[in-house]
């Protein structure tokens, strides 16, 4: 079967990103691991699948799968790149989209073509929910790591997320810990690791190490998730300006019971067919 695609990213998250509307499209993890090698295939972060909702009160179904073949809940700067093709696909004339995830409901608001905000929903912060294995909830837990305890936060966007406070995220070994906290027996799913350095209460520093795929060059979740641990710590303003290797995404998280914004930009980088 000759399967179209178009390849995009977010801030440097690079996606393969499928039509499932008008294609009949039937991926298994080896298929996604295929696509995903960046010698042998078309190579990405993630591979998102547009299909129609089960639910008729949503416009779409939004599908993930990390570079590893797994299927996840949610995927922040995917979540723009899925606005900008449905729109450019003309499979809506919407610029409000509501998207059914794993992760849950999601609501994308195009602002300009090249700026999208998203309503990640609200953050999910009991340990059961991350997953997470602890007796409470706390702000902060202590994590044995390499014989250290060190000091976590643990948020769920959908997906799960353990985020650390740094001095210098340049000079922090990223992958070295993020690995092991990644895979940590706590966290039974696994997690995303986000290492943040506090710039001032209105700007942070930010890496992620991915779930399925590594460290990448932008996380939309791994921000959100990063601007609620640090308001929750007292130390950010509702909106925070999250620079991360490939860019910069403005996150508003104003108080608890409200939803979490993400804005940034998405790009088209060029448009293929494969047989798969
Ligand atoms: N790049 C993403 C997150 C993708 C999913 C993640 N690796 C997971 O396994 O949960 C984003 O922009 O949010």
């Amino acid at each position: 079967m000759l399967l179209k695609f178009t390849k995009m990213h977010g801030l440097g998250n690079d996606f393969m990103v499928i039509d499932g509307v008008t294609q009949n499209v039937r991926l298994t993890p080896e298929k996604v691991q295929q696509l995903g090698d960046r010698h042998f295939g078309v190579g990405f972060d993630q591979l998102l699948l547009v299909e129609p909702p089960d639910d008729p009160d949503m416009d779409f179904r939004y599908r993930i799968f990390n570079a590893d073949g797994s299927e996840v809940e949610q995927c922040g700067n995917g979540a723009r790149c899925f606005a900008a093709f449905v729109l450019e696909r003309k499979l809506t004339g919407s610029k409000r989209i509501k998207v059914q995830t794993k992760g849950g409901p999601i609501e994308l608001r195009v602002n300009r073509d090249d700026e999208i905000t998203v309503d990640m929903g609200l953050p999910k912060l009991e340990p059961w929910e991350i997953p997470f294995k602890a007796d409470r909830q706390s702000i902060t837990y202590k994590l044995e790591v390499e014989g250290r305890d060190e000091e976590i936060a643990v948020v769920s966007m959908g997906n799960p997320h353990a985020v650390l406070l740094v001095d210098d995220c340049k000079s922090t070994p990223v992958e070295r810990l993020g690995s092991k906290i990644q895979r940590h027996n706590r966290f039974p799913e696994n997690c995303n690791v986000g290492f943040m350095e506090v710039v001032n209460p209105g700007e942070v520093n930010l890496r992620v190490f991915e779930r399925g795929v590594g460290e990448t060059l932008a996380c939309g979740t791994g921000a959100c998730a990063a601007v609620v641990a640090g308001r929750l710590q007292g130390l950010l303003e509702p909106t925070v300006k999250v620079n991360l290797p490939g860019g910069t995404l403005t996150i508003t998280w104003k108080e608890q019971d409200l939803p979490v914004l993400m804005t940034g930009p998405t790009t088209r980088v060029y448009e293929g067919h494969i047989r798969i």
